[in-house]
């Protein structure tokens, strides 16, 4: 008899998940999604083998079940699971972008002998349903967990192997120390990210050209603004504390910012970026971290007709497939960028050689 995998929320990671569990475990993978239409092209895509029509159904055949809802639909959806009969040694994940609430939440389970072990992949996307769910979105990524400190060692362990299909790395910690990290080097910035948009559109209003001009570094900066708004309102809600201590470091340090640049000091000016810039360019990009796993080439290219039907010409001729090509500069007589983004790290560093070959540049920042 196969093991039985429920999905409940099938989305960009509900799908994802399912597609990496099927990669390595022959499974029967379940599925449930409030909206219908999810849950049909999650039928037609064979992310799942079968729809449950509820939650409960699908529960007491399961021996994995993983939430993949919004994190404020998973605390209220959790709260349920006490009523319902259940396998027993069934494991409970999730994989919300926060984990304090969860975690809270979870501890009615862990007192009626229930197995819940809280989760976080560290990558996605901007992009939401299960259209954009991919087997290989996990690659190389870090995939937080945050056990009880009295959690079954035996439990994780299988919930690990369960997951292995993600290749992500694991790593265990709080969910404290998971809600104060994630703050800030993810919901932290995407607060940040849509609020640089606000203040291009309200420019807009008085001057429509602003728009025509936000290209590159803009763009660059507020791509995960076009993210779910009901995924991120809710993690600003279940991170509070972490965001407002990290809200007003941010106002004092803008305000340094601004006596800076009132007092025209150089000087300073110049440290800030300086600093800036040896911090960020030391963060690791090999081994992929918080910052979501891009596999990015860049491509020193010559202003010259064809020069993409090459690049692109050369990596077809090996098979490596590019997931994303843009390019980032081309102006009359100089050189141009070219951005390719790969599927995994191993596609990245084969395209690299055989651009070398055909005397290409290439470089990662
Ligand atoms: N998008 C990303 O890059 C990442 C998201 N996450 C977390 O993963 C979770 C899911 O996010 P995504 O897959 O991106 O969102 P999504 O919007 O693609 O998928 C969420 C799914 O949950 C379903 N859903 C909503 N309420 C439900 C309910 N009451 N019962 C059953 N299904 C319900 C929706 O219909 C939708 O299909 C969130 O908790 C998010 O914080 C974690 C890592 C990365
Ligand atoms: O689009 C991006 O780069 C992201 O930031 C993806 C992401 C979103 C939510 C998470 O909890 C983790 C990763």
């Amino acid at each position: 008899m196969k093991r039985t995998a429920f999905i409940i929320g099938l989305g960009l990671i509900g799908g994802s998940i399912a597609l990496a569990i099927r990669k390595e475990h022959d499974v029967r993978i379940l599925g449930y999604d409030i909206h219908e239409e999810q849950l049909k092209m999650a039928q037609s895509l064979k992310v799942v083998d079968e729809a449950c029509h509820s939650i409960e159904e699908g529960v007491k055949q399961a021996d994995l079940i993983v939430f993949a809802t919004p994190v404020s639909i998973t605390t209220e959806l959790l709260a349920d699971l006490v009523h319902f009969e259940m396998k027993s040694g069934a494991i409970i994940t999730d994989v919300g972008s926060t984990k304090r609430k969860i975690y809270k939440q979870a501890e009615c389970l862990s007192e009626k002998g229930i197995t819940f072990i809280g989760g976080h992949p560290m990558a996605g996307s901007h992009k939401s349903g299960v259209e954009a769910a991919r087997a290989h979105l996990f690659e190389n990524a870090y995939y937080i967990i945050t056990p009880s400190p009295d959690a079954d060692a035996r439990a994780v362990i299988q919930l690990q192997n369960w997951l292995k299909g993600t290749k992500a790395t694991f790593i265990e910690m709080s969910a404290d120390q998971h809600d104060h990290l994630a703050g800030a080097i993810s919901h932290f910035p995407h607060i940040v990210a849509a609020s640089l948009v606000h203040q291009v559109a309200k420019l807009e209003e008085k001057d429509p050209l602003v728009s025509k001009l936000a290209a590159g570094g803009f763009r660059d900066i507020t791509r995960i603004a076009s993210a779910s708004p009901v995924m991120w309102r809710d993690i600003l809600l279940q991170n509070k504390d972490s965001l407002l201590h990290l809200l007003e470091a941010w106002m004092e340090e803008m305000g340094e910012v601004k006596s800076l640049i009132e007092e025209e000091n150089e000087v300073d000016i110049f440290t800030y970026f300086e600093e800036a810039k040896a911090f960020r360019d030391g963060l690791p990009v090999k081994k992929k971290g918080a910052i979501p796993s891009f596999y990015d080439l860049y491509v020193d290219i010559p202003d010259h007709p064809g020069v993409i039907s090459d690049v692109t010409g050369i990596l077809a001729q090996h098979k490596i497939s590019i997931t994303n090509i843009r390019i980032l500069e081309t102006r009359e007589d100089i050189m141009g960028v070219l951005r390719l983004t790969f599927r995994s790290e191993d596609d990245l560093e084969e395209a690299k050689v055989h651009l070398g070959h055909h005397m290409y540049d290439t470089y990662r920042i």
